[in-house]
């Protein structure tokens, strides 16, 4: 019965693999969440029933500096190529801190189980973006299994700086084939695969058997992921945060992503909750604050 069964909330600070900082919450109900100090980087967030809802690529590489492909990277300050730095930016790329004492923030969520974690810029970092910023990600298991992630970025340069964001979005499927991704319809989109052109969606449900490489611009708060053979639906919440990137590689490009398997394309979809049609203008002192709330069902 529900009593005997259930355990204490708990967050526990271990080792993962290739001996990476992992820190793992777990639910009274049985739900867990893991992640990596390392890009402060989910990698695991499971229901009560111990079904893994990410996805997380068979030939993913824990070793900095290669970010982890798959689960849910942090996209900061920058998306794509959309600027001077690599690819999506450093934040995925650096080993963040515990943060022990956060700054004042309620949290929200009754019962939820959450650890702080804290970014600075290193002074390599200030070369290539020359901006000071604290990044503060709170991410919570809900009692009900649901995974908040919120994210604060203060500026405390001098000078405003601009940025993209995005949590990049994992998720595990059953087969692509499978998958409705709905809340886009009548929106306007820039497709990566065709020089950023802007489109606007027509149909009612996005169902995926090429490339697709989309940044839906302003999109409705929520965005969900229907699994037809899981007969399971992944929603995600946004707040402050416009835009929504949906991508799946297909064969021919996964064929050029190392650490992708050859199938396993066919396992995931990324459903991206992102900041990118409007860059964020963050003034010296202010700070910005985002979330994400994934709920599966
Ligand atoms: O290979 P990565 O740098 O991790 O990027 C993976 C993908 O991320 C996003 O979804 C972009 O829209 C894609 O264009 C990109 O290919």
């Amino acid at each position: 019965d529900e009593v005997s069964t259930a355990k204490n909330k708990s967050i526990e600070i271990t080792k993962g693999i290739n001996g990476l900082d992992k820190v793992v919450l777990s639910q009274i109900h049985g739900s867990t969440v893991e992640l990596y100090l390392y890009g402060a980087h989910v990698t695991s967030w499971k229901n009560e029933h111990g079904e893994e809802l990410l996805f997380v690529s068979s030939k993913a590489i824990f070793q900095p500096p290669t970010a982890i492909r798959g689960g849910i990277p942090i996209i900061f300050p920058q998306f794509s190529n959309l600027g001077p730095l690599r690819s999506h930016g450093f934040a995925r790329n650096r080993v963040w801190t515990i943060d022990n004492n956060p700054s004042p923030f309620p949290s929200k969520t009754i019962n939820g189980v959450f650890v702080d974690l804290l970014l600075k810029p290193t002074e390599d970092d200030l070369k290539i973006w020359p901006h000071s910023f604290e990044y503060r990600l709170r991410v919570t298991l809900g009692l009900n299994g649901d995974l908040i992630m919120t994210s604060r970025i203060r500026n405390v340069d001098t000078k405003p700086f601009n940025f993209t964001f995005a949590y990049h979005n994992y998720f595990s499927v059953s087969n692509i084939s499978e998958v409705k991704v709905v809340g886009m319809k009548g929106l306007d989109y820039l497709d990566n695969t065709k020089n950023r052109t802007r489109f606007t969606e027509n149909r009612d449900v996005i169902t995926i058997n090429s490339e697709i490489d989309r940044i839906y611009l302003s999109t409705p708060k929520k965005v969900a992921v229907l699994d037809h053979k899981k007969k399971q639906t992944i929603t995600v919440q946004k707040d402050g945060l416009l835009d929504a990137v949906v991508w799946n590689p297909w064969e021919e490009r996964a064929k050029t992503i190392v650490d992708l398997g050859a199938d396993d394309y066919k396992l995931m979809v990324c459903v991206e909750a992102a900041a990118i049609g409007k860059p964020i203008i963050l003034k010296p002192g202010k700070e910005w604050k985002v979330s994400q709330k994934l709920s599966a069902r």
